[in-house]
């Protein structure tokens, strides 16, 4: 667990890793509309980039390398001020975002950003929440908030905050973004998303486990089908989250980069080395709370 940040001066700017659903079963639907889930988090070597700046007041600004999202929306934002709120802290920030990771790619940028804010103010600010503190106010941000807070690769069940740590070989991965924005909250509401999948009884490895939102994904948005059955000429592939990336795991960087040097001009993507615990994590020290 995180204690305290490293006493480096050349740390200016911390990651908000991406993360990948290596699979997602929804196994049923909540009276509060949520869905209870089974998901394989795994973190990726890649993110959005956040620098902060403590101040003497209670203001905070962003200014981001993108103005897609407006300020009050950001989850940058709304999360120093969950932050601020809890602990009465009457200090503020500025602060910037770099954002490198597709929005509404299913990578989770938006929780991870939101993450990545409430561990570090929570040091620059000395507010000294705990984990599990953090987590809750985390949760009301975003389903998956708590995973990046925490900074494990795990199985989560619940809405996505029932975590258990795992731990797999890391690879390589190439994550495809067919240039279109999906919502979360469009495709949970569907009627035709199948919300059924029995809870796994043995080890996930042992089961065909699969994305139980990619068929409804692909019949809305054809540019994911496209591109996974483009991947998949490739090596086995899937959809992370709620779309729209796609991405195949491979053992080496270079076999990686030959797939994604053919990649048609219509879609981007990247590629990043799997890991185990969370990038931010390595860059905060991990003295037991
Ligand atoms: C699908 C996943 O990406 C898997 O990692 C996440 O569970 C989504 O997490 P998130 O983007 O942080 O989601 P939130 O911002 O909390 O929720 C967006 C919308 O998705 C739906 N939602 C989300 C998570 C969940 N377990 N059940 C849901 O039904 C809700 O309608 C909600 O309004
Ligand atoms: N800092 C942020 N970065 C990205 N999106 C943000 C941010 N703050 C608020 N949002 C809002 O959240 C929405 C979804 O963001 P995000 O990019 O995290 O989706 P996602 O990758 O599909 O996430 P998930 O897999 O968790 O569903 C965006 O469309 C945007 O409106």
């Amino acid at each position: 667990m995180i204690n305290e940040i490293k006493p480096s001066k050349h740390i200016t700017s911390f990651i908000a890793p991406a993360k990948l659903n290596l699979f997602l079963h929804i196994n049923a639907r909540r009276s509060d509309g949520y869905h209870e889930l089974e998901t394989l988090f795994i973190f990726l070597n890649y993110g959005d980039k956040l620098t902060f700046n403590v101040t003497k007041n209670t203001q905070v600004t962003l200014l981001s390398n993108t103005n897609e999202i407006p300020n009050d929306d950001n989850l940058v934002i709304k999360a120093a001020k969950a932050l601020q709120k809890a602990t009465k802290c009457q200090l503020g920030a500025d602060i910037y975002l770099e954002k490198n990771l597709p929005m509404g790619g299913g990578v989770g940028g938006g929780s991870s950003d939101a993450a990545t804010t409430l561990l570090v103010l929570n040091q620059l600010w000395q507010t000294n929440l705990s984990i599990t503190q953090l987590c809750n106010i985390g949760i009301k941000l975003g389903a998956d908030v708590p995973v990046f807070i925490k900074g494990e690769a795990s199985i989560a069940q619940g809405v996505g905050e029932e975590l258990k740590p795992i731990n797999l070989k890391e690879k390589w991965y190439l994550v495809l973004h067919p240039n279109v924005h999906i919502s979360t909250a469009k495709i949970f509401s569907h009627p035709d998303l199948p919300r059924n999948t029995p809870k796994l009884k043995t080890d996930w490895q042992s089961f065909p486990v699969r994305n139980d939102c990619e068929d409804l994904v692909k019949k809305y948005y054809p540019e994911v089908d496209k591109t996974l059955q483009w991947l998949l000429k490739y090596a086995p592939s899937k959809m992370t989250g709620t779309g729209a990336c796609c991405f195949s795991s491979f053992e080496t960087k270079a076999q990686a980069q030959h797939v994604l040097n053919a990649l048609p001009d219509c879609w981007q993507g990247f590629i990043a080395k799997s890991a185990m615990v969370s990038p931010l994590h390595k860059q905060i020290s991990t003295k037991k709370m």
